[in-house]
């Protein structure tokens, strides 16, 4: 159980992280979500032990952060959003390095090296220099750095930014691969997509406070009620007015109603008395990109 207690953090007039409290299961996965400059840099740094410099405290299973730091870092491997590999070195030499720096031993290095390529899929690019890597290789290698002391807890900052969809993939099933093997992930992202498909739990950050936090699916169940979405032509807010909350949606409504199968059902009869066509009518499931931008009116696509 990782126990984030009452944590702030400010860079000179600059508050990062306010009062933030929430729990970790182990062995799950957490989503921490948030718009560029919500925070979840900082509260990653924190969680991971660089940044020393905070508020508040964070326990992790029997061991509080401010006092046992180094009994902690034995059981994290953190990713940096920013890659931090030597450019000029192999696959292979760079996992050396930091297998060296983690200390392991010279016989355990190399079965572990030989363990996290097959893991990260670059077996056949280990004796390649890292600069002939495309920008998904090199994420992977980055990842494959921190697992060499097989963490218990994985943080991820930001893994997949400006990668091809292949790597994205290969990522995610990295990340199965380390679900299914017990691990506790720490995964921050603003893409929600991935959030949903790979989380367990979410916490929404926005100007460094947490503005909810829970289990995926309590949260959607809270939130997520299904409301009617429709678009057309010659489709009016006036006159969708009569069946519900009427909100602009792409390039059409959201209606909200509290029977939304009965108003489908009475749509449908008004656009055939009307020789209405709609392009779409059909039930909307909110996304928790809608909760997000529920809890915060911001829309975090254009954040
Ligand atoms: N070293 C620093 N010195 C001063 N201000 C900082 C520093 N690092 C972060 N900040 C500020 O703290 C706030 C939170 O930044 P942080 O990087 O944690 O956000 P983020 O959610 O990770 O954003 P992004 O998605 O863009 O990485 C921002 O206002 C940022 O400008």
């Amino acid at each position: 159980m990782i126990n984030v207690e009452n944590v702030s953090k400010q860079y000179g007039s600059i508050q990062a992280l306010e009062n933030i409290d929430f729990q970790i299961e182990e062995g799950t996965c957490f989503g921490l979500v948030g718009p560029n400059g919500a925070g979840k840099s900082t509260l990653m740094k924190i969680l991971s032990g660089i940044l020393l410099d905070f508020e508040g405290d964070i326990q992790v299973n029997e061991w509080k952060v401010s006092k046992d730091r180094s009994k902690i870092k034995q059981q994290l491997g953190y990713i940096p959003q920013e890659i931090c590999l030597e450019e000029t070195l192999t696959a292979y030499d760079n996992l050396m390095l930091f297998g060296t720096l983690y200390g392991l031993k010279k016989k355990e290095l190399h079965k572990r090296i030989d363990e996290v390529l097959e893991q990260i899929g670059l077996v056949h690019r280990a004796k390649n220099k890292v600069v002939t890597f495309s920008g998904g290789m090199k994420r992977r290698l980055n990842i494959g750095c921190a697992l060499l002391h097989n963490p218990s807890i994985i943080i991820m900052d930001e893994p997949t930014v400006g990668i091809d969809p292949q790597s994205r993939n290969s990522i995610f099933s990295i990340i199965h691969q380390l679900k299914e093997a017990g691990s506790t992930i720490i995964y921050s992202s603003h893409y929600m997509e991935e959030v949903e498909q790979l989380c367990d739990s979410i916490g929404l950050i926005d100007k460094g406070e947490l503005v909810e936090f829970g289990r995926m699916e309590a949260l959607l169940d809270k939130y997520a009620k299904p409301s009617l979405f429709i678009s057309g032509q010659d489709v009016e807010p006036e006159m969708l007015q009569n069946f519900g909350k009427v909100e602009k949606k792409g390039n059409g409504y959201l209606l909200n109603s509290d029977e939304p199968l009965l108003t489908l059902r009475d749509l449908v009869t008004y656009c055939d008395e009307h020789n209405l066509e709609p392009h779409r009518l059909e039930l909307y499931h909110p996304r928790l990109e809608d909760i997000f931008f529920h809890l915060t009116g911001t829309q975090l696509r254009n954040a």
